[in-house]
């Protein structure tokens, strides 16, 4: 005897460029989108019977039709999505909503540029027919310091070798995501979004670091401090480990200047920060 467990289908990596054109100076908004719905899809698993089935073509569709009249903070956009996929298709109870969003730099007018592979914004929105729950962050946004940042006092056994530094660099790729709780209807997405970015931003830059461990929590209370409706941040921090380059083989001195870059592998800090409710 089997069961169906857990199962849901959408439209993942939706292309969505939308050009704002209402002056001469126009924007440039760039999404992928990820649909995924779950429901009564019993039917389709055992007999193929699709009566139940929104296509991911039309999920996909609905995405660039939804996009016509202007898109607004990416997690509203979500919502609106997961609203209409659960609103109107009676089969359909739950479906959540993921979007990343690059940014284009202004060079003009109605020219822009951007690197490939940078910072993403991004959101994950559910709606279950009754709740909408959002979830805001962004994605590899690559940080560094170049000191104030110390690694020691750390357990040693019989295979440690690391020796302790009290002064090296501190690099990171950032993939955050926080949790907003009680946000009305009129809420600023992109307000909370750039505060959240803006802590984070101070709370890296601003730590005297003993272990990434640290910068991970001062990341997430900075954020929960900054804004009321954030309820938890969870933070996942590679540590981009740079190894100051042994120069004395040579007979040169390397007064913390030349750094190997590290590839793999590498650390990997995770954690969540919430607020305490009483
Ligand atoms: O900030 C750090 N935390 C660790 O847990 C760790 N482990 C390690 O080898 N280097 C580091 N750095």
């Amino acid at each position: 005897m089997f069961s169906l467990g857990g199962n849901n289908y959408g439209k993942s990596g939706v292309r969505l460029v939308r050009v704002e054109r209402e002056t001469p100076r126009h924007a440039i908004r760039d999404l992928t989108v990820h649909t995924a719905l779950s429901g009564d899809l019993d039917a389709t698993h055992f007999t193929g019977d699709n009566a139940n089935v929104l296509p991911t073509d039309t999920q996909k569709n609905t995405v660039y039709a939804f996009a016509r009249d202007g898109i607004g903070p990416i997690e509203s956009f979500a919502e609106r999505l997961a609203r209409h996929f659960v609103d109107r298709a009676e089969p359909i109870r739950t479906a959540r909503v993921q979007i990343e969003e690059q940014a284009w730099s202004r060079l003009g007018d109605h020219s822009f540029s951007r690197g490939e592979g940078g910072e993403l914004r991004t959101c994950e929105v559910v709606y279950d027919g009754e709740r909408v729950e959002a979830v805001a962050g962004l994605r590899d946004l690559l940080l560094l310091n170049s000191t104030d940042s110390e690694f020691g006092g750390f357990l040693v056994d019989e295979f440690t070798t690391l020796p302790e530094t009290s002064d090296r660099i501190l690099a990171t790729a950032v993939n955050a995501r926080w949790t907003y709780v009680g946000a009305t209807e009129d809420f600023d997405y992109d307000r909370a979004f750039a505060a959240a970015r803006g802590a984070l931003l101070a709370a890296f830059a601003g730590t005297y670091s003993l272990s990434l461990q640290q910068t991970l929590y001062a990341i997430g209370e900075r954020i929960l401090e900054a804004i009321p409706e954030v309820g938890e941040v969870r933070l996942s921090l590679p540590n981009r480990h740079h190894y100051q380059f042994d120069l004395e083989r040579f007979g040169i001195d390397n007064p913390g200047v030349v750094f190997q870059a590290g590839d793999l592998p590498y650390g990997l800090i995770e954690g969540t920060v919430r607020r305490e409710t009483s």
